[in-house]
Parts: structure tokens; C-alpha cells; sequence
């Protein structure tokens, strides 16, 4: 049984092969009906939806990471009251197997990090940004067009459906619930195409990445453009074609390649969720592989670190005056936090102009550290404007 608010074309869809409904509580209600694919996103209609199907003994199929990274701990505690799979391999990276991947393959390893790029619509965006010269606008046309992006755009771009994936990655690589709400998030929108210039120059291209890592005092979780080496294999990623990197501590470094977004590649998670499901129908509960790859009474209550405790690199741009002093001075402030420079870019002023851009490239240290650094050399009379900031991660 289908249901669709639009019920002529879904039956033009199925063929006549099923009915079809346009009211989606039937589906989840039907007494033979043991399998419900929920497809229509959102945390709305689509929450009550699942809950009724699992409240009524139904396994569910879902491609929702918005419903999971907010919703999850509710309803995968649903589930096990219940005794039902919640299957979500289509909420991660469309058609690359990275659930199954994370809570089997991998689970003779401590995930040590975990980073992706994980939204097929912002990469798409930046990689016809940066061939094709393309304005942003055009580029997100097409990537509705292609069906690549969220209902709402905004999501795409603003770094929120990589943050709903990086959230649910992380719980499974690091045996904690859900938590949307702790994650640090950033989208491409304010990403400027100098900096992308720059990067390039330095041997770097920024790609929007979703990272998650254990560190001694808790778990980073954060989606931000990202600075990566050219030379890795996950920098050459292009078009909506997701990646994710995942570091084991037995395994090491694998990564995980394919479609993220569109209809066929999608379809390919659901199904496989379908026939895993179909396979496990008859296996007692509590002998299936639990939802968040830990069973709910093992999971971990280690926080999320704030922002200001990550630790990673930064590329620095700042405009400045050309005045003699103004790079001992700003050298003068990273040295009093701290924070070492790993390369640097001064480029000459244009013909006619007084002003330029120094461009500095830090080895690792703490945000705050970079924040007051930050502060102080905006402070500057010599420095024009705010300080972009951008992380940068080697991902050894
Ligand atoms: N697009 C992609 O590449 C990917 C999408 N996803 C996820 O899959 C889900 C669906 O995404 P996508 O297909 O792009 O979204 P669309 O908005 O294109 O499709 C949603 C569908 O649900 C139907 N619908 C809406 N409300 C109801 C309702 N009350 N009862 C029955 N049907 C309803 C809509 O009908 P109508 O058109 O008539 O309004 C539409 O056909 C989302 O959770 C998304 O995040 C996951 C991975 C990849
Ligand atoms: N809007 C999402 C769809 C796949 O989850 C993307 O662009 O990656």
C-alpha cells in the first residue's frame, strides 16, 4: 500500500501493482502491513506517523535524518519498547552504505574520528563554484532541479543536514544519544570565493565537512567549511558525490565513497533497510544489532565538547594596512596565545592601493585561544575589518 497526498501520480508510479491511499494512516494502521517506509521528511506529520506505526508492532524505514537527529532518542526508545527496527540507512550519505558500515563492519574498532562530506547539495554548490565559475544562486537552482536539495534549501546550505548526519554518526561511533542541539553548526552562505582562492594557492580546498571525534574530555561534533589538503583522496570529492572518513583504531583510516543525494541512490538505502529488516524479521529483539550500534543501557554519557575546547587548525585572513610593523604585531599576539604559524601568504598591494591581505595558516591549538587571538587583532589599527576564520584539518 502507497500513500501519496498526490494519488494520480503515484499510481501512474506503482502501475496499478498496489493501492494507493492519500491518507498515510492507513498505511501505518493496516493490520497486514508489517513494514512502513516513511518518506515524506520533515518532524512534522512524519513524526506522528512513525510513532503510530511503531506504537502498532510495525517496523520502520525511514530516509528522515531531520525526524532521527531531533526525534531519535524518543523514538528508538519507542522501538525497543516495542521490539521493532528503526532502519535509517538512507539518513546518512543516500546511497553509500555508511550505517551499516559504522555499526558492523566497524565494530571491532574504537572510532577514533569520523569526518564526511556529507551534504551532496554544498558540494555540488562549491564544485560548480570553483570549475565553472558559476554564481551561488544558479548552482542551488540546479541542485533543486536535480533533486539533490532539502524542501527547504536553507537546510542544504546552512550546514543543518550535515549537522542532522553528523549527529547520528556520532551516536553510533561513539555509543551516545542523539544530540542535534550540542552540535556546533555552519553553513557555506557567508564562504567567500577569495578564501577558496587562497586555499588553493596554499595547497588546500575547502569542502563544508561534518566532523565528529572523541577526545579525552568529551566528543567534538561540528559541521563548518573545512580547509583540506588537496592531495587527499576525500579533497577530490566533487559534484553532489558524498564522502566519509572514518578513523579506526584497529582498521586505521577508510573511506567510504558514493552517491549521497537523488532518487535512485536513496532507493537503494531504503530497499536494502527493507531486505535487512525482512532478513532479521524472525530473530529475537534483543539478538538484532541495536539501533544506535550500542544497547540502550550501554550508552555513554560523555558530554559534547563546547566550541571553545575543540582543537584543530585555522587558516587566518586578514586585511591590512601595507605599514611596516603590522605583521611583527600581529605575529606578536599568535605568539602570546600560543599558536604557532604553519605557513603564511602576504600578498603585494594592488597597483594604486595601500591595503593588502596576510593570510597565515596556524599548526593545531584550542578555539578559545584562537578567539581571543582573534579579538586582539581586530583590535588593530592596522587591520581593516573582521578576521576570517576558517578550521583546516589535515585528516591524518
Ligand atoms: N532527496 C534526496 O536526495 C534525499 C532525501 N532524503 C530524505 O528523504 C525524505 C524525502 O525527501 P524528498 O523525496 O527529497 O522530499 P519530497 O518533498 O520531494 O517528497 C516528499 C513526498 O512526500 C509526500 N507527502 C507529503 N506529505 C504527505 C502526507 N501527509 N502523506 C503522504 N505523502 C506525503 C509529498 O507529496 P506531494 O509532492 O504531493 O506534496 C512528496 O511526494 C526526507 O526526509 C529527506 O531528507 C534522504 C536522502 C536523500
Ligand atoms: N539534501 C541532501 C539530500 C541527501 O541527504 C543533500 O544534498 O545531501
Amino acid at each position: 500500500m502507497v500513500a501519496d497526498l498526490n494519488v494520480e501520480r503515484a499510481r501512474e508510479l506503482t502501475n496499478g501493482e498496489c493501492e494507493v491511499v492519500s491518507d498515510a494512516n492507513l498505511v501505518v494502521t493496516h493490520p497486514d502491513i508489517d513494514i512502513v517506509i516513511e518518506l515524506i521528511g520533515g518532524y512534522g506529520i512524519a513524526k506522528d506517523l512513525v510513532l503510530k506505526a511503531i506504537a502498532n508492532g510495525k517496523h520502520v524505514v525511514t530516509a528522515n535524518k531531520a525526524l532521527l537527529a531531533t526525534h531519535g532518542n524518543e523514538i528508538f526508545k519507542a522501538a525497543q519498547e516495542q521490539g521493532v527496527i528503526v532502519a535509517f540507512e538512507a539518513a546518512v550519505a543516500g546511497g553509500i552504505p555508511i550505517i551499516k558500515a559504522l555499526r558492523e563492519g566497524l565494530t571491532a574498532n574504537r572510532i577514533q574520528w569520523i569526518a564526511g562530506i556529507i551534504n551532496g547539495t554544498t558540494n555540488f554548490i562549491l564544485s560548480e563554484m570553483r570549475d565553472k565559475g558559476l554564481d551561488f544562486n544558479t548552482v542551488l537552482q540546479e541542485a533543486q532541479r536535480l533533486g539533490y536539495a532539502e524542501a527547504d534549501p536553507t537546510f542544504d546550505i546552512e550546514g543543518v543536514d550535515a549537522a542532522h548526519k553528523a549527529t547520528l554518526m556520532a551516536s553510533i561511533a561513539f555509543g551516545i544519544p542523539v544530540q542535534f542541539d550540542k552540535a556546533h553548526i555552519e553553513g557555506i552562505t557567508q564562504l567567500q570565493a577569495t578564501d577558496i582562492r587562497y586555499a588553493e594557492q596554499l595547497g588546500y580546498r575547502i569542502k563544508l565537512l561534518g566532523i565528529t571525534k572523541r577526545t579525552p574530555h568529551g566528543i567534538e561534533l561540528r559541521v563548518h567549511p573545512t580547509l583540506i589538503p588537496s592531495r587527499r583522496l576525500i579533497a577530490n570529492v566533487e559534484g553532489a558525490m558524498n564522502a566519509v572518513l572514518v578513523q579506526g583504531d584497529a582498521v586505521g583510516a577508510t573511506l567510504y565513497y558514493g552517491k549521497g543525494a537523488g532518487a535512485e541512490p536513496t532507493a537503494s538505502a531504503v530497499i536494502a533497510d527493507l531486505v535487512d529488516i525482512t532478513r532479521l524479521f524472525t530473530a529475537e529483539p534483543g539478538h538484532r544489532v541495536p539501533h544506535l550500534a550500542f544497547q540502550p543501557d550501554a550508552m555513554a554519557d560523555t558530554p559534547i565538547l563546547p566550541m571553545s575546547e575543540i582543537t584543530t587548525s585555522y587558516y587566518l585572513r586578514m586585511h591590512v594596512a601595507d605599514k611596516l610593523g603590522v605583521l611583527a604585531a600581529v605575529t606578536r599576539i599568535l605568539a602570546d596565545s600560543n599558536i604557532s604559524i604553519d605557513a603564511m601568504l602576504q600578498k603585494e598591494p594592488a597597483e594604486g592601493e595601500s591595503q593588502t591581505d596576510i593570510i597565515m595558516l596556524t599548526h593545531q591549538t584550542q578555539e578559545k585561544f584562537v578567539d581571543e587571538a582573534i579579538a586582539r587583532i581586530e583590535a588593530l589599527s592596522t587591520v581593516i575589518g573582521k578576521v576570517t576564520r576558517i578550521r583546516l584539518e589535515e585528516l591524518e
